[in-house]
């Protein structure tokens, strides 16, 4: 990839459908471009295509029309080329293999040796703050902990590119702000770019350079809101408190459904 390209551009792309009720339109019309090391989210009601978007950038999917470029390549050969790194709302790790093995699992799978395995797992439980639990399973894990080890196994091959479908969804909103702290530091220390799917607009604004919202039938951009809350370094819990950050929240919250404050379904205003 040439110095420049961006993480991911999306051109015109429609996902339709075929279902035994007729066509469903879950994205018409698409257009969305990362830069390299950029932070955006995706926020919409249910239903509004934000999954599919996602999956569409990471090769599960294919769209009816449109194209798509990831890191400057098509999403097939992104994928062979494992330039970007998954984690979704389940954090997926296998059971019966300790912290350590479940982040070292692409590594194996790719023919890495094992002493470079070891060293990389190493560095990344360093990263996550598990370093204590390397030998410990899954199942001994909180569900934080466990969702910190799901990013630094999509972390394992130094993607410049994140794609995260609501990785803290099933978390509490303890635990889930202090994961969104590690995430800020954790992106600006790898310089990887981020596209993150969220149902709740705080964190979509706490943790983005931009926050692109959606709607749904068929699945549109209506609004993107610049956020720039300060370098991840100063992205600290009293930014959650700031006048910028109320301003953002009332920006996207209005882009979602007019000034009124009526609840969306699926989209949490807290
Ligand atoms: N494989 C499929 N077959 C038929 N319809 C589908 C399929 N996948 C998604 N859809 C439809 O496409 C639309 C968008 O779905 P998608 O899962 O992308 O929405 P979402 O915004 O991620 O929703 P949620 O916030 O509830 O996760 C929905 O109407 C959904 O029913």
């Amino acid at each position: 990839m040439s110095a420049g390209t961006h993480a991911v551009e999306v051109a015109g792309v429609s996902r339709v459908f075929d279902t035994k009720k007729g066509p469903v339109v879950a994205l018409d019309d698409v257009d969305l471009t990362v830069a390299a090391g950029e932070f955006v989210s995706l926020i919409g009601p249910s239903g509004c295509g934000k999954s599919t978007l996602l999956r569409l950038i990471a090769d599960l999917d294919q769209p009816t029309s449109g194209t798509i470029a990831v890191r400057g390549k098509g999403p097939r050969q992104a994928r062979l080329d494992r330039e970007y790194g998954i984690a979704f709302q389940q954090a997926g790790l296998l059971p019966w293999r300790t912290v350590a093995a479940n982040i070292e699992l692409p590594l194996q799978v790719h023919g890495v040796a094992k002493g470079a395995r070891r060293a990389r797992a190493a560095e990344l439980l360093e990263l996550i703050g598990l370093t204590d639990f390397a030998d410990h399973h899954p199942d001994q894990l909180s569900g934080g902990m466990q969702q910190r080890v799901a990013i630094a196994r999509a972390l394992a091959e130094s993607p410049k590119l994140l794609l995260m479908d609501e990785p803290f969804g099933a978390l509490d909103e303890i635990t889930r702000e202090r994961m969104q702290n590690e995430l800020v530091r954790i992106a600006a220390e790898t310089g990887a770019a981020v596209v993150f799917v969220t149902h709740s607009i705080p964190e979509a604004v706490f943790l983005s350079d931009r926050v692109v919202v959606m709607s749904p039938r068929p699945g549109r951009i209506t609004g993107v809101v610049d956020c720039q809350l300060g370098s991840s370094s100063s992205r600290t819990d009293a930014v959650r408190d700031e006048a910028g950050f109320f301003h953002a929240v009332a920006a996207v919250r209005e882009h979602l459904h007019g000034t009124a404050p009526v609840a969306v379904r699926g989209v949490e205003t807290r």
